[in-house]
């Protein structure tokens, strides 16, 4: 499903983010990407997403090389992406209903399709009861639970899902792991960044990215 061979990636002003990168991530994974602050863990989802193009290097997402000519491409392959971003990017005044369709809006359903879609990814992350709550009224935690269910609702082949325990209690952020994790299947790969690695190691059913100062190291649980 990825492919990176020798990727690095050098910001505009000369900052050097990730460095020879090779890594392979097959479908139906479960990847944890952890590594202190500044490492690279958010500038690698970026170049999965294409939202940054590596320096050097090829990286290929579901096939499609993620190279800037690509443009059509990247915009297709998006679709069959969840992205969850540590900002949530939720849109006030609107109700979890409405933010988990307008994640779908470009996804060619019908209103009425769309809809039972919505609601059936708010009811699979516990939100059932805040289905036409304004999302500013939610707290943190089920804001977070907004963003994965607008994430899960396309039905993506890749859930994406940036630092997504971050302001989280401890229980608050368990659940929210063992939620992303539920998705993962052979055809969902989920991959996400975490500072809350207590919660993680020793998941023997999970693939680590370990990012250091811009350098990898993957290790693999006995899954194969
Ligand atoms: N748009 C940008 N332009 C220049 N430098 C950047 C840009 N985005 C990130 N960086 C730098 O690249 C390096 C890696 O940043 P990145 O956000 O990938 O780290 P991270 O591991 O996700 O950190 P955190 O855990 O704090 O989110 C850092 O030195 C950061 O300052």
């Amino acid at each position: 499903m990825i492919e990176a061979k020798n990727i690095s990636l050098t910001y505009k002003d000369g900052t050097v983010a990730l460095r020879d990168v090779n890594l392979t991530i097959k479908r139906g994974e479960l990847v944890y990407i952890t590594g202190p602050s500044g490492s690279g863990k958010t500038s690698l989802l970026k170049l999965f997403l294409g939202m940054e193009y590596v320096t050097s290097g090829k990286l290929e997402v579901s096939g499609v090389s993620m190279v800037k000519g690509k443009a059509g491409s990247i915009r297709n392959l998006r679709k069959t992406i969840g992205p969850v971003f540590q900002e949530f990017k939720l849109i006030e005044g609107r109700t979890a209903l409405e933010n988990v369709m307008m994640g779908m809006r470009f996804l060619g359903m019908s209103p009425k399709r769309m809809k039972e879609d919505a609601m059936e990814a708010l009811v699979k992350v516990g939100l059932e009861h805040k289905i036409y709550t304004s999302v500013e009224h939610l707290s943190w935690g089920q804001a977070q639970r907004v963003a994965i269910a607008r994430a899960v609702s396309r039905k993506p082949a890749l859930i994406i899902a940036d630092e997504p325990t971050g302001n989280l209690d401890r229980e608050n952020a368990v659940n929210i792991l063992n939620l992303l994790a539920s998705f993962q299947d052979q055809n969902t790969t989920v991959i996400l960044t975490t500072h809350a690695t207590h919660l993680i190691e020793g998941n023997q059913k999970a693939t680590f990215i370990r990012v250091k100062s811009g350098e990898v190291r993957v290790e693999r649980g006995e899954q194969e």
